[in-house]
């Protein structure tokens, strides 16, 4: 049984269809990269799969249940999602912004257990910002808030894990220590994430689903990665040079 499932899963943005009939199996183990040009329909594509969008038709299944049906408690253990941005309103320390993702695990208990500050604590470390643990969150840079946002995630720990270009504030070095970090995390966990590095997809990802506006081609990432395909999806030509480290792809 996968964790992810779709079926015939068709997304539409008003009038136009963005995602057509779309049969797709997610697992543990795999790191399943999205990619495609702007305004595709990959972030639509993730809300739909963590049911913060209705599909135009078709079905999203975690772990066989048909997630329309899933009631929201069993929903937060199930998938959790890194948004593109965090919009953050009101001043709160940045551990209780993790501490927040363990409200799944709470069953009616209103306190934080030792076990959820541990977790988060862990988590804080993991994206190394442990250090800020106290500090204002909105007082944070970009990159770190992104990085915490990326610790609830850790901490929430949900089987399926969407992630909507979680490097793109990240130094280059940040970039690598978070794919790492989201590898590391595929071992355990079914990964999606959105991504506009295809350089980065190459070397991280198991497998890919490519988008483009009429068709998409999905697999391992060494089938579905190549010039010819992204020529079509993104309308420019590319060169590839073979890399141990994956393939390097220049646009030009
Ligand atoms: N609430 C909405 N109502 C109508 N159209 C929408 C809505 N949200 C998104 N869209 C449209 O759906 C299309 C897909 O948007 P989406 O954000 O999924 O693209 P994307 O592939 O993630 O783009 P990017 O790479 O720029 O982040 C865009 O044309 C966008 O304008």
């Amino acid at each position: 049984m996968s964790v992810l499932r779709t079926e015939g899963l068709c997304i539409q943005a008003g009038n136009r269809q963005l995602v057509r009939n779309l049969d797709w199996e997610v697992d543990r183990g795999q790191l399943w990269c999205v990619l495609g040009k702007n305004g595709v329909g990959k972030t639509s594509l993730l809300h739909t799969i963590a049911s913060l969008l209705p599909p135009g038709a078709g079905k999203v299944m975690i772990e066989d249940r048909n997630i329309a049906a899933m009631p929201a408690a069993t929903l937060a253990l199930k998938r959790g999602m890194l948004m593109q941005d965090q919009i953050d309103s009101f001043s709160h320390k940045v551990i209780d912004t993790v501490l927040i993702s363990r409200t799944p695990y709470r069953m009616g208990r209103s306190w934080d257990s030792e076990s959820d500050l541990a977790i988060s604590s862990a988590a804080l470390q993991a994206v190394g910002l442990q250090h800020k643990s106290d500090s204002d969150v909105l007082h944070l840079s970009g990159g770190e808030r992104q990085r915490v946002a990326l610790a609830a995630l850790l901490a929430q720990a949900p089987d399926l894990m969407l992630l909507d270009e979680p490097t793109s504030h990240q130094d280059v070095a940040q970039q690598l220590a978070v794919m790492r970090l989201i590898k590391k995390q595929s071992e355990a966990h079914a990964v999606i994430v959105n991504c506009h590095d295809i350089q980065l997809a190459s070397r991280f990802a198991t497998h890919a689903l490519l988008l483009a506006p009429d068709r998409f081609w999905l697999g391992p990432v060494t089938e579905v990665l190549k010039t010819e395909t992204l020529e079509i999806a993104f309308d420019c030509r590319f060169e590839v040079v073979s890399d141990p480290m994956g393939n390097r792809f220049t646009a030009y």
